[in-house]
């Protein structure tokens, strides 16, 4: 398993780097452990970062420390190449050019939504010298942004979840910070929100080319709209890497399990393939590996169903998920327990099936014992 210093982070080199961490750690009071354990990561110009991750693996706190409500005990942060912590330097979160989005909005109830996005701007200005009109216009140009015209006089009791998410990403925006931070931004919306407000705040970000980093323990989330996905387990960072690579090549089987939700089977190689519990696999269709035995990876979609009589089936299917595109269903295996797979392929409760492995092009990834 990759330590967090060993995690490669060269993709981010070609952009120019907006924030660095190197080697930070932050041990809270009365902790046994690190929340965040030797974390270096560095984050280009307009690019969009998840950290994805379990409940307690220290996600939020590597979001706080960033923005500098925590102070690490040990490593160093730069924003726009300059320290903010470590090396002698303690940059306060409100001098640190970062705009921030919480989970639960945190907007002010008796504050109007131009005021609530003016708010910070007002702050800044002890440092801008904004006149109150420079502040409404920059204001009012975030509100455009995030497509909120029309509401500046609404109070926040009168607005939904999903337009008081938008006066918080307005708020954080409206000083045009070059990285802005979102705290599961999305967790408290219903699904049909979630799914495009997710694709809009992406948009909004790139078109005014900041770059973000959001906290979310949503895989699909993080897949579909983070340009890198920061995979952490207790601490440290296990893989860095682009959406694509997370699920096609994950560094190990943790990663595999949280993110893909794929089968697991043992195998054991032999001279004709792999042996499996589910028949011989060919050897060929699995990721190069020096390994005899370990534990394949076999992605929903990848195991195809082929209606066969009962006497002849190994497998059963005994659920059944419709997902719009397709189905998802589970099937019983008599040694293997329960496998999932995924087709458009129209089955039955209670049908029986054999399965075939069609691997994508880049084969199935075996976890070495
Ligand atoms: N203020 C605190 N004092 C002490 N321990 C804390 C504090 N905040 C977090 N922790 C601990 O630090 C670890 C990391 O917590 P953190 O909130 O960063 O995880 P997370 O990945 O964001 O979790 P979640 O997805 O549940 O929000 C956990 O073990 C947590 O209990």
């Amino acid at each position: 398993m990759p330590t967090a210093s060993q995690v490669s982070d060269s993709k981010s080199t070609s952009l120019s780097t907006v924030l660095e961490l190197h080697q930070v750690t932050k041990q809270y009071p009365q902790q046994k452990v690190p929340a965040i354990d030797r974390v270096s990561l560095r984050l280009g110009e307009g690019e969009l970062l998840a950290l994805l991750g379990p409940s307690g693996c220290g996600k939020t706190t590597l979001l706080r420390t960033i923005a500098g409500f925590e102070t690490p005990e040990s490593g160093w942060i730069a924003l726009a190449q300059q320290p903010v912590c470590g090396q002698g330097a303690a940059i306060p979160p409100e001098r640190r050019d970062v705009g921030i989005v919480f989970q639960d909005y945190a907007l002010f109830p008796h504050l109007s939504v131009i005021d609530n996005v003016g708010f910070g701007l007002k702050h800044l200005s002890r440092h801008r010298r904004l006149s109150p009109k420079q502040i409404r216009t920059l204001a009012q140009e975030a509100i455009c942004l995030v497509g909120l015209e029309g509401f500046e006089q609404r109070y926040p009791h009168a607005l939904s979840g999903g337009q008081q998410q938008r006066v918080a990403l307005a708020r954080a925006l409206a000083p045009r910070p070059s990285l802005v931070l979102l705290d599961e931004p999305f967790s408290n919306l219903d699904v049909q929100v979630r799914l495009y407000l997710r694709q809009e705040v992406r948009s909004i970000l790139k078109g005014v080319g900041a770059s973000g980093i959001f906290v979310t323990h949503d895989q699909q989330e993080a897949l579909a709209i983070a340009d890198r996905v920061a995979v952490m387990r207790a601490g440290q960072i296990e893989q860095l890497a682009s959406p694509e690579e997370i699920y096609e090549q994950p560094a190990s089987r943790f990663i595999a399990d949280f993110v893909t939700q794929a089968n697991f089977i043992e195998a054991h190689r032999s001279e004709q393939g792999w042996q499996t519990e589910l028949g011989l696999v060919d050897g060929a269709l699995v990721q190069p590996t020096t390994a005899s035995a370990g534990t394949l990876m076999l992605r929903q979609e990848e195991l195809h169903l082929k209606p066969v009589a009962s006497d002849d089936a190994a497998l059963v299917i005994c659920d059944r998920e419709f997902l719009g595109r397709e189905y998802k269903y589970t099937l019983t295996h008599p040694t293997q327990g329960n496998l999932q797979a995924r087709t458009r392929a129209r089955f039955a409760i209670g049908d029986t099936v054999q399965i075939s492995i069609q691997p994508n092009p880049i084969g199935l990834p075996l976890f070495a014992q």
